[in-house]
C-alpha cells in the first residue's frame, strides 16, 4: 500500500532526542521540511532545528499543531497529560496524535485529548536517526485504519516498524526501546578492556564498534541463531571459550534477564503513576 507522506502537515511538540530521531527519520520517507512545525522551550534549540533540518520551529505547542496532519508528542511521560490539555483545543479533529512515552496507555491519551482524537502510540528506539530503527505501533482503539498507516510510512524512514498489542509494549521498551543503551553500555566496556590491555582508546573504541557493527550485520544477514555463530567463534579449547566462560562466573547472562525484566517492571509502574 502507498501512503502520499509529501504535503502532510506534521507537528513536533517537545523536540527532545527521541523526537528529533524519529523526525530525522520521517524527514528520510519524503516528509517535507516545509510541512513540519517542531516546537523548543529553548530559542537556540529551536534555531539549531531550524538550522538541521530546514523546519519551523516555535515555542508555542498549541499554535504548532493548529494546522496539523499529525501530531507528535516528543516529551518527558511525566509532562504528557499537561501537553495533551495544553494543545488538545487547538487540535484539529481529524490529527493523528502520536505518543512516543514509555509507559503511558492509551487510555491516557483519550481522557486528555477531546473525543474521538485518533491516537497511535508507539515505542521506537535511537537508532531511528540513522534508518535502522525498530518502532512498536499500537493503534489507538478507534483510530482508523489509514491513519495507522500514514503513521507508519512517516516512520518507514526509521527503519523496521512492528505492530503489536498494548499488553506486549512493556517488554518491547525493554528491549528494543532501551536496547541501544545496553549495546552502547557493552561497547564501552569492551573498548575499556582494550585500554586496559595497551590499545589507545581511540583503536579500542573504533575496534569494539566495529566489532559490534559486524556482528549485528552477520545476525541479520545470514538469519543465523545468535547461539550457533556464538559457537563459530568459540574453538573447542581455544581463547573465545575462556572468556565466555568468565562472563558466566560474572552472571552476565542472568543480569541481562533481570535487566530487562526491571525496565519492562518501571514501564508498567510508570502507567500505574502517571496513567
Ligand atoms: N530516549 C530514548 O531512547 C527513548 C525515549 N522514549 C520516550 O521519548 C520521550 C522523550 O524522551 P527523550 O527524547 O529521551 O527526552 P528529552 O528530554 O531529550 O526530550 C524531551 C523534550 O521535551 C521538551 N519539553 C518538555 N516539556 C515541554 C513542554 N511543555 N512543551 C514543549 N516541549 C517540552 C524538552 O525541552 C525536551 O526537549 C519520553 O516520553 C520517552 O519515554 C521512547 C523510546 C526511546
Ligand atoms: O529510559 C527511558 O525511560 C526511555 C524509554 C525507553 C528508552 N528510554
Amino acid at each position: 500500500m502507498s501512503t502520499q507522506i509529501a504535503g502532510t502537515r506534521v507537528a513536533v511538540v517537545g523536540t527532545g532526542t527521541m523526537a528529533e530521531a524519529v523526525l530525522a527519520g520521517a524527514l528520510a520517507s519524503g516528509l517535507e521540511p516545509a510541512d513540519v512545525v517542531a516546537t523548543a522551550r529553548r530559542e537556540a534549540r529551536g534555531a539549531e532545528l531550524a538550522r538541521t533540518y530546514g523546519v519551523a520551529t516555535t515555542a508555542d505547542n498549541a499554535a504548532a499543531v493548529a494546522d496539523a496532519r499529525v501530531v507528535l508528542v516528543g516529551v518527558k511521560p511525566k509532562d504528557v497529560a499537561a501537553v495533551l490539555d495544553e494543545i488538545g483545543p487547538a487540535l484539529p479533529a481529524d490529527a493523528v496524535v502520536v505518543s512516543v512515552a514509555v509507559g503511558l496507555p492509551l487510555s491516557l491519551y483519550a481522557r486528555h485529548l477531546p473525543d474521538g482524537q485518533p491516537v497511535v502510540r508507539t515505542m521506537p528506539n535511537t537508532p531511528a536517526q540513522v534508518g535502522a530503527g525498530v518502532t512498536a505501533v499500537v493503534p489507538g482503539p478507534t483510530t482508523a485504519e489509514p491513519d495507522v498507516a500514514l503513521v507508519e510510512a512517516l516512520l518507514a524512514g526509521t527503519g523496521q516498524t512492528l505492530r503489536i498489542t498494548e499488553k506486549e509494549i512493556d517488554a518491547f521498551g525493554a528491549l528494543a526501546g532501551s536496547g541501544p543503551a545496553y549495546v552502547f553500555y557493552v561497547v564501552d566496556a569492551m573498548a575499556e578492556a582494550g585500554v586496559l590491555m595497551g590499545l589507545t582508546r581511540e583503536v579500542a573504541r573504533n575496534l569494539a564498534v566495529q566489532t559490534v557493527l559486524g556482528s549485528g550485520r552477520l545476525l541479520a544477514e545470514t538469519g543465523e541463531h545468535p547461539a550457533i555463530l556464538r559457537e563459530k567463534v568459540s574453538s573447542p579449547g581455544g581463547t573465545t571459550i575462556q572468556a565466555l566462560k568468565r562472563l558466566d562466573d560474572g552472571g552476565v547472562r542472568a543480569a541481562f534477564l533481570t535487566a530487562l525484566e526491571a525496565a519492562r517492571d518501571r514501564s508498567a509502574e510508570l502507567g500505574r503513576e502517571l496513567g
